[in-house]
């Protein structure tokens, strides 16, 4: 089922890809798109990640691009939300307006360098502007156990019900505490980091540290593993993506339309953060929704996009010892 090395880099593309609005940190984003016998698929671990890590979202691009079992649904939607990105409240109607029709908005919360105070403000600022909104935000771990409890009161005391908080503090035990500590609120708790960064996925369902998960096809292995995740931990789930480019936001997709129902609208929206993607028409959301349809990259937009000679190498190197750990975990 491994393609061979040659025959990998020989199949893939690497991109650096303008964003419109920094997120994590940066303003460009780089992405192997590699043509599978099946389907385009992408590969694109966050620059940091180590190869043992990032071998995972290897597992997922080859799955997508060359498993002839499986099942790719070509014709459909799913629901997206926003994603608001960690910035001051006066550019916060500019985000959402690149969100055609989204209905649910995910805030970035605790922002390192940034205050509540911050947050509040954004927050408020996206529920002024779309009152009717179902509202989650994303604190990236950043909060401590006594921040994290403070913040979800404050919260509660703008009048603003959230549909969840997201990996509000970093570990399995704070979850499970600070879940136990704003009972009365109500505020239902969301592992993300908690699920996509362990070695076992399914230990924050264990400790009753959560009460609804958050999956990415690449961090996960794959839309098979991903889809088991959710069913094993037996919670509900929320299908997000690593700032992928079009095409990962399609292999996302695909997981999405899988899931059981209750469905949450998925962080897929996210091609709206980017300035240029690889499809003529990028998978943004249209009326609250993307497309499952098939992603074909334009060969002009590939060449525009290109990595320089440098990053190819970087991204050529990272590729091989990715490769090598998944040639010794199928030894193994
Ligand atoms: O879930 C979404 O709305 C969009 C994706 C998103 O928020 C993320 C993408 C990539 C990296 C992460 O920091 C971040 C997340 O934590 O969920
Ligand atoms: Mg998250």
């Amino acid at each position: 089922m491994l393609p061979s090395l040659p025959d990998l880099l020989d199949r893939t593309r690497i991109v650096s890809l303008p964003l419109n609005t920094k997120f994590r940190g940066v303003t460009q984003r780089e992405a192997a798109i590699i043509e599978g016998t099946w389907a385009w698929s992408e590969f694109s671990p966050f620059l940091e990640y180590d190869a043992e890590e990032s071998a995972n979202w290897l597992t997922a691009a080859i799955e997508y691009g060359f498993d002839p079992t499986l099942e790719r649904l070509c014709a459909g939607w799913v629901d997206v939300n926003a994603t608001v990105p960690a910035v001051r409240p006066e550019e916060v109607p500019g985000v959402l307006a690149r969100f055609d029709g989204c209905r649910t908005v995910k805030v970035k919360v605790a922002e390192r360098g940034q205050t509540l105070a911050d947050d509040l403000a954004r927050i408020e600022a996206v529920a002024a502007t779309l009152p009717e909104a179902s509202l989650r935000i994303d604190a990236n771990a950043g909060w401590q156990l006594d921040e994290a409890e403070h913040a979800l009161r404050e919260i509660a005391k703008l009048g603003i019900t959230l549909e969840y908080a997201e990996q509000p503090v970093a570990t399995v035990p704070e979850l499970a505490e600070l879940r136990q500590r704003i009972r009365d609120l109500g505020t239902r708790i969301a592992a993300d980091e908690s699920v996509r960064k362990a070695t076992d996925p399914l230990a924050v369902a264990r400790a009753g540290a959560a009460d609804h998960v958050i999956v990415k096809v690449q961090p996960l292995g794959g839309i098979r593993n991903a889809a088991r995740v959710v069913k094993d931990a037996g919670l509900t789930a929320t299908v997000s993506s690593a700032l992928d480019t079009s095409v990962g936001i399609v292999m996302g997709a695909q997981l999405a339309a899988r899931l059981p129902e209750p469905r949450f609208a998925a962080g897929l929206g996210t091609v709206s953060l980017f300035a240029a993607d690889v499809l003529a028409e990028p998978r943004r959301p249209k009326n609250g929704r993307v497309s499952l349809e098939v992603a074909l990259p334009r060969e002009s937009l590939l060449r525009e996009y290109r990595a320089s000679a440098e990053r190819e190498k970087w991204w050529h190197e990272r590729i091989r010892a990715c490769h090598e750990v998944l040639v010794a975990r199928a030894e193994a």
